[in-house]
């Protein structure tokens, strides 16, 4: 679907506005599973890691210490950052850079916890987050104001506690290591899911000191994708979508 077309499309959401609020450790499938949801719902699509993994590109970019966090804030509140939301085709671009593929590097994944772990980067990205978020709900919006589904690790909890439909996407420590090893090494052997291990459990660990999200806060519906393959874990997304809102693809 090209990025207008969603304008002359019928609405799955019937003319309301529906924000789908998505988090989750690493490798339970947030960001693919949403992308694929927004999609099948003609919703924008919001990866507020990919805010994170951007902000850590332009401070390595830039050379600041990272961890001077008076320093990194500043960096940060001058992040020129243009987020593409079309779950068609998102896109990430720093000032006139186009980082969509950089930010995906180990070296943005080793150092992106010591970003966002940096309370004035939450504010300031929090910020830009809340504001894209409210944009859905309006008309010349990409959705037009139909709507978003946003995922990340604190969206259900801190960025949208008022979203629709608040779920939490989880997976066994093993299910996640392996997808995440077939991602970057091609492989889910023995050695690739060891050399996967810094970049799912150590983050994690670092990450859930600022943000809850192994656990659902209440009102958060659980999804465990453990034992689900990705067509089953978007349909069991979509059902937790229709149930809350009555919204259904
Ligand atoms: N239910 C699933 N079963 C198998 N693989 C999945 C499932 N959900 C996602 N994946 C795959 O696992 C990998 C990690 O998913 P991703 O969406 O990047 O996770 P996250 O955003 O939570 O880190 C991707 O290659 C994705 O296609
Ligand atoms: N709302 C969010 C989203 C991401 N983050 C942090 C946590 C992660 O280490 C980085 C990158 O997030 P991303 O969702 O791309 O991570 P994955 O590799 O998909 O697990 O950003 C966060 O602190 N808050």
């Amino acid at each position: 679907m090209e990025a207008g077309e969603l304008s002359t499309q019928v609405s799955a959401t019937g003319g309301r506005t529906v924000v789908v609020a998505v988090d989750g450790p690493s490798g339970s499938g947030k960001s693919s599973v949403s992308r694929e949801v927004a999609r099948r719902l003609g919703l924008a699509f919001l990866d507020t890691g990919a805010m994170y993994r951007a902000a850590t590109w332009w401070c390595l970019e830039t050379g600041v210490p990272l961890d001077d966090t008076a320093a990194v804030a500043a960096t940060v509140r001058g992040l020129p950052l243009v987020v593409g939301v079309d779950p068609d085709a998102p896109t990430v671009h720093v000032g006139e850079h186009d980082v969509a593929e950089a930010i995906r590097e180990t070296r943005i994944s080793a150092a992106v916890s010591a970003v966002a772990t940096n309370l004035d980067v939450r504010a300031e990205l929090g910020r830009l987050q809340r504001e894209a978020i409210a944009a859905e709900s309006a008309p010349g919006s990409f959705s037009q104001g139909r709507g978003v589904v946003a995922e990340g690790r604190d969206i259900t909890t801190v960025i949208a506690p008022d979203a629709d439909v608040r779920l939490l996407l989880t997976a066994s420590e093993e299910a996640r290591l392996a997808r995440r090893a077939r991602d970057v090494h091609g492989s889910d052997d023995a050695a690739a899911v060891e050399a996967t291990r810094d970049q799912v459990l150590r983050r994690d660990a670092d990450d859930a000191t600022v943000s809850t999200f192994h656990t659902a806060a209440d009102g958060v519906v659980t999804v465990d994708s453990s034992d689900l393959d990705f067509e089953q874990t978007v349909r069991a997304v979509l059902e937790v979508v229709a149930r809350a809102t009555g919204v259904r693809a």
